[in-house]
C-alpha cells in the first residue's frame, strides 16, 4: 500500500464545562464531543526521498511544520525511524481557527495514516498518546462519535449515539484563538457550569428535546460577550426551529440543532440573508461506526 485517502471530521461540544486551571496552565474540562457529517480530505502517499510535502487549497494555511499535519509526519518518520518521504495532499472544507477541531481531525487521522502507511502495528491507546502531545482535541478526533472528554481533553469515555438530527453550522468571518479566549476565562468567574448531567440524560433517552435544554458552554462568557453577533445567530437559529443553539469550542461558531431537515435549511436560509456569516451549512451529526457495519 503505497497511498491512503481517509475524511477527517469536524467536531462540535454539546456541553463544555471549565472545572478549573491546572498548574501546567491547561484546564481541567468536562465536555460532551460529537463528529459532523462535514470532513477534511487528505491523501498520504509514498515518495522518493526522504522529505515531507504538503499541499493545500487554503492559500493562508502553512504548509511547513506550523501545519500539525506536516508536524506529525517528521514527528512519526523520526521516532519510528521511517526513511521514506511523504506527500500529502490536504483538501480543507471545516474553517479554521473556527472551535471545529478541523485542525486536530487533521492530526489524527494523520497519526492513524501513518500508523497503516508504515505497518506500524500501534494500538489506538498508543495513537492516542501520539495526538495527545500535539494538542488537546486529538486524542477525542481519533475516536470521534459521541464522547466525554475529561482531563485537558485527552480522557476519553464513549457515550451511546447521540440521536439523529440536522444541524446548521455557522462560522461567522473571523476566527478565536483558543488560548486567548481560556486566558480570559480565569480573569472572570469560574464559577459558572452548564448541565452535563442533563445533557448525558438525554443522550442516554435519546431525547432531543432535553439535550437541547441543558446544552451550554462556559467558554461562551468570554466569546460572546466580545462578539455580541453569536447571541444573534444563535437566536436567529432558535426563533426558526432549534431545539438548541449553541456556540462549539472557544468560537466562533455557533450551531442549532434540529429535528427537521426543511427548519434547518429554512434557517440556514435566513442567517445568509441577513449576512451573518459567509460560511453557513446544513449538515448531519455523524455517530461512530459499530465493528462489523462498516
Ligand atoms: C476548546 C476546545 O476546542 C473544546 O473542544 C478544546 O479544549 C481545545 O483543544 P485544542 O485546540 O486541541 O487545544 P490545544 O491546541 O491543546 O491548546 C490551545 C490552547 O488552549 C488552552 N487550553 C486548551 C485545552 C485545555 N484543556 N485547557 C487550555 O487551557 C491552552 O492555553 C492552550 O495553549
Ligand atoms: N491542518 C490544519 N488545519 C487547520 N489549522 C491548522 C492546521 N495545522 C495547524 N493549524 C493552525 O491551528 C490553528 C487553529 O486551527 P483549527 O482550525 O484547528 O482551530 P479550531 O477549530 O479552533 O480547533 P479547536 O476546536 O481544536 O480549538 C490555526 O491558526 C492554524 O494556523
Amino acid at each position: 500500500m503505497n497511498q491512503i485517502e481517509v475524511k477527517a471530521r469536524a467536531k462540535i461540544n454539546i456541553s463544555l464545562d471549565v472545572l478549573g486551571k491546572r498548574p501546567d496552565g491547561y484546564h481541567d474540562v468536562r465536555m460532551v464531543m460529537q463528529t459532523l457529517e462535514l470532513y477534511d480530505r487528505l491523501n498520504f502517499k509514498k515518495i522518493r526521498g526522504d522529505k515531507v510535502i504538503l499541499k493545500t487549497n487554503i492559500p493562508y494555511l502553512p504548509t511547513d511544520e506550523r501545519n500539525l499535519v506536516n508536524k506529525i509526519v517528521g514527528y512519526m518518520k523520526e521516532r519510528y525511524k521511517i526513511r521514506t518521504g511523504v506527500f500529502v495532499r490536504l483538501k480543507k472544507v471545516i474553517p479554521v481557527a473556527a472551535g471545529l477541531a478541523g485542525g486536530s481531525a487533521d492530526a489524527a487521522e494523520t497519526v492513524k495514516a501513518m500508523n497503516r502507511l508504515f505497518h506500524l502495528g500501534l494500538s489506538l491507546e498508543e495513537m492516542m498518546e501520539i495526538g495527545g502531545r500535539f494538542g488537546a482535541d486529538i486524542p477525542y478526533c481519533m475516536v470521534g462519535g459521541t464522547a466525554l472528554a475529561e482531563g485537558i481533553g485527552e480522557k476519553i469515555t464513549y457515550l451511546p449515539d447521540f440521536p439523529e438530527c440536522h444541524v446548521v453550522l455557522v462560522k461567522p468571518n473571523f476566527g478565536v484563538s483558543t488560548a486567548h479566549v481560556f486566558g480570559r476565562l480565569d480573569a472572570g468567574a469560574l464559577d459558572c457550569h452548564p448541565d452535563t448531567e442533563g445533557v448525558l440524560e438525554g443522550i442516554r433517552n435519546r431525547d432531543l428535546a432535553a439535550i437541547g435544554r441543558s446544552m451550554g458552554n462556559v467558554l461562551e462568557t468570554v466569546t460572546v460577550a466580545e462578539h455580541p453577533l453569536l447571541a444573534d445567530i444563535k437566536k436567529t437559529l432558535l426563533v426558526h426551529g432549534a431545539i438548541g443553539a449553541l456556540m462549539s469550542g472557544s468560537g466562533p461558531s455557533v450551531y442549532g440543532l434540529f429535528a427537521e431537515e426543511a427548519a434547518a435549511q429554512e434557517a440556514a436560509r435566513r442567517i445568509i440573508e441577513k449576512k451573518m456569516a459567509k460560511f453557513v451549512r446544513t449538515t448531519k451529526i455523524h455517530n461512530r461506526k459499530k465493528v462489523g457495519c462498516q
